[in-house]
Formats: structure tokens, C-alpha cells, sequence
């Protein structure tokens, strides 16, 4: 073996499949008995219809070094993405868009007023200046909107103090004086069309890589353990960063996922893809229906697959799933970091390994990043 790689999420199994490529013999090894991390799917037993079993995946990029390298394992559909708020009973299209703001306002304003009446709105804090998500969440579509869209759900998906969560948490959605209302702005759009699980696969399939699942790095009992491997193998390690180092500078904060999935009696449910909930009245962030994903597929037409998803702190049994990023975790974070630079022989990465927020596409483009730049020569 030439290299091991904990864990089988986007970013692991991007650099087996460069050292694979490279003539390198690999090794990966993930504690669950799927590969593919969170961006795992399966079919649903009685529908057919593709679950994603950790909450929806949709691919996008505009980086095109990314986009090629994706399209080697798997062709995409045309699926764009669009979410809508029910806010108070009311549908409302998200992200916020002239649509949104003239239908909140009962108004038929065109983009110049709109934005001059969220310019006034959005006075009290200055956008560039923004040190959390309230203040950027109020800077960019202004107080009343901030209020009906973004603070309760924010409060239910993260339970935090919005002054003490990053503003760039917010900044990922945009905000426009259009009726333009695709959730992302990248170039390139899709959903694998075989399915994300075939994705996957096709990455690992590779004379040179061998998956073992069921294999937990942390446990001694199993050869590839972390005491037996580290020092005699080069390691990249994709789980999570404060695991790693059994805690040393403290817990890390993260958010966890729990659904409820059900199958329904109808052969549509909501009319799209992903509902969200704006109000602090239900409990769940949003719902999930699955067959919109593939509306090119033939799922059953009287029946269809819903999943509500709930959002809690992470205790360190649970699934991680979004780090929280307060100051008192970046502190932390800078600690750990400083902790895996003197980790001779192991590299860190992806969401879990660098405590990021990293979407897909950023978890391979910095994969294949760390492959040309420090594994490539040295291994
Ligand atoms: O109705 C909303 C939507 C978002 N937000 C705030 O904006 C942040 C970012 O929102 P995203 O939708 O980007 O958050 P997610 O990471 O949960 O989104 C995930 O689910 C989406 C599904 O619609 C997309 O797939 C997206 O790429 C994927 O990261 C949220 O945490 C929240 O604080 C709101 O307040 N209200």
C-alpha cells in the first residue's frame, strides 16, 4: 500500500482515484457500510425513487478544472435547483428575488424601486462592514425580510446566536432584482444521472484502489488503525479534525441532521423539490421530495418519497454535518491546525478534516488541489 484514505466521502475518494491513476496503490477505508459519505443515495425500497439518505445533494460548479474531472465518472441531467419558503402559509420563492420582495410587500415594484426600498430598509448595518450573519443578513435584504426569512429558520438550523455565526453563512444565497430564481449562480448545474451512489462507484473503481468498509480508523482492533498506520503508510484523513486529536483542544462545534422519511399515497406531495419552513412554529427546517429531482425518470406515478429534516447540535456520537464556526470554534480550530501541520505523514481534508463548509464541488476542487500540490511528487 502506498497511501491510505479515511474516509470514502468527495474528497477521499478524489485523491484515491488520482493516486490510483498515478500508479499508486491505495488503500481507503470508511466506518460506514457505504462509500460515498453524506453524498450517499439509495433507492427506496417500495418506490424505487432515489433517497439521499444524508439530506439532498445538488451538484454545482462554475470551476471548470472541477467540471471536467466530474464528468469523467458520470453524465449530468439538466436539474436546476429551486426552493421555496413557506412563510406564515404563504408560499414565497426563494432565494430572495423581485418575486419574493413584491410578493411580501403586496407591490408590483420594478427593480430599481425594489432596491432602493431594501436600500432604505437595510440602513442600520453596512454590508461590507458585516460581522455575523444578522448584520450581513440585514445589510443585504433589509430588516423586515431578514425577520420573515432568514431569522427564525437560521434559529432552528443552528440554534446559535446569529451575531455569533459567520457572516459568510449568509452570503451563500444571493439576492436579486430579477424574477431569476435559481438557488445557485454556477456555470455548470446537474444531477448525476445514474445516481450519486453510481457516481461514486465509478470514482473508486479502479484496479489500484481497495475499499474496506466497516473499518473504523479509531479502533485498534482493526489493522489499519491510526497507531498501527501513522508513520508507516502516508495517510490523508477526511474525518473529523478534533477526532482526530481525541479532543486535545476541545470540542469542536457541529450541527447534526436527523429525518423523517415517509412514503405518501401521492403521486406528488409538494410540486417541487425543496420546501422550506421560515417560521419557528415547525419544527422541521424543511421537507424533501425526492422524485423532483428526476422528473426525466419514470417513478411510479401514485406514490412519492418525502423527508423532513431537523437540525441539532452534534453530541460525538452523532453524524456531522455543518460546523457551527463561533469564535470560541475558530480559536479551537487554529489550535487543531496548528496540531496537524506537526502531524508528519497525515494530510487533512474535506468538510470534516479542515472544519469547512465546503459544498461538493469545493471538497474536490481542493482535493484535487492537495493531490497536485503536496501528494503528487511525494508520494
Ligand atoms: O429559507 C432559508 C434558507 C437559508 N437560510 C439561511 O442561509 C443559510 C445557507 O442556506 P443554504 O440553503 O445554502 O444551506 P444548506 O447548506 O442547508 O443548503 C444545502 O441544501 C440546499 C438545498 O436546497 C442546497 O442543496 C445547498 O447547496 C446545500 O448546501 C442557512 O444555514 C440559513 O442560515 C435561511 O435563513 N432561510
Amino acid at each position: 500500500m502506498d497511501l491510505l484514505v479515511v474516509g470514502s466521502g468527495f474528497f477521499g475518494l478524489t485523491i484515491a482515484e488520482r493516486a490510483a491513476s498515478a500508479g499508486k496503490k491505495v488503500v481507503v477505508i470508511d466506518r460506514r457500510s457505504h462509500i460515498g459519505g453524506n453524498a450517499y443515495s439509495e433507492a427506496e425500497p417500495e418506490t424505487g425513487i432515489e433517497v439521499h439518505r444524508y439530506g439532498a445533494h445538488l451538484f454545482h460548479t462554475s470551476n471548470e478544472t472541477v467540471w471536467e474531472y466530474v464528468n469523467r465518472f458520470t453524465s449530468f441531467t439538466n436539474y436546476q435547483h429551486k426552493v421555496y419558503s413557506n412563510y406564515r402559509g404563504e408560499v414565497y420563492p426563494l432565494p430572495i428575488n423581485l418575486g419574493t420582495i413584491n410578493q411580501f410587500f403586496r407591490a408590483a415594484y420594478g427593480p430599481d424601486e425594489a432596491r432602493a426600498l431594501i436600500a432604505e430598509q437595510a440602513e442600520e448595518f453596512d454590508a461590507k462592514q458585516a460581522q455575523n450573519l444578522e448584520e450581513k443578513g440585514i445589510s443585504l435584504i433589509g430588516r423586515p425580510l431578514y425577520e420573515a426569512f432568514i431569522r427564525d429558520y437560521t434559529a432552528k438550523q443552528w440554534q446559535t446566536p446569529t451575531t455569533e455565526l459567520p457572516a459568510e453563512v449568509i452570503s451563500r444565497l444571493p439576492v436579486r432584482y430579477t424574477y431569476d430564481n435559481h438557488y445557485f449562480n454556477d456555470t455548470h448545474e446537474g444531477l448525476p444521472t445514474e445516481g450519486y451512489t453510481a457516481w461514486l462507484e465509478n470514482m473508486a473503481d479502479h484496479p489500484n484502489i481497495e475499499v474496506r468498509l466497516d473499518t473504523d480508523f479509531f479502533d485498534t482492533t482493526q489493522p489499519l488503525n491510526k497507531d498501527a498506520v501513522v508513520g508507516t503508510v502516508p495517510v490523508v484523513y477526511t474525518g473529523p479534525v478534533d477526532r482526530y486529536f481525541d479532543y486535545a483542544e476541545g470540542e469542536l462545534g457541529w450541527r447534526t441532521l436527523d429525518f423523517e422519511q415517509e412514503v405518501l399515497p401521492t403521486g406528488d406531495f409538494q410540486g417541487t423539490s425543496v420546501m422550506n419552513y421560515a417560521g419557528s412554529d415547525v419544527p422541521y427546517t424543511r421537507i424533501h421530495e425526492f422524485r423532483h429531482f428526476h422528473p426525466e425518470r419514470d417513478y411510479p406515478k401514485d406514490r412519492t418519497v418525502i423527508m423532513r429534516e431537523f437540525s441539532r447540535f452534534a453530541n460525538r456520537d452523532d453524524e456531522p454535518y455543518y460546523p457551527v464556526n463561533t469564535p470560541e470554534d475558530r480559536e479551537r480550530l487554529l489550535a487543531y491546525r496548528q496540531l496537524t501541520e506537526n502531524e508528519s505523514g497525515v494530510l487533512f481534508g474535506g468538510r470534516l478534516g479542515t472544519y469547512q463548509y465546503l459544498d461538493m464541488h469545493m471538497a474536490i476542487g481542493s482535493a484535487l488541489t492537495m493531490w497536485n500540490n503536496k501528494l503528487s511528487e511525494t508520494l
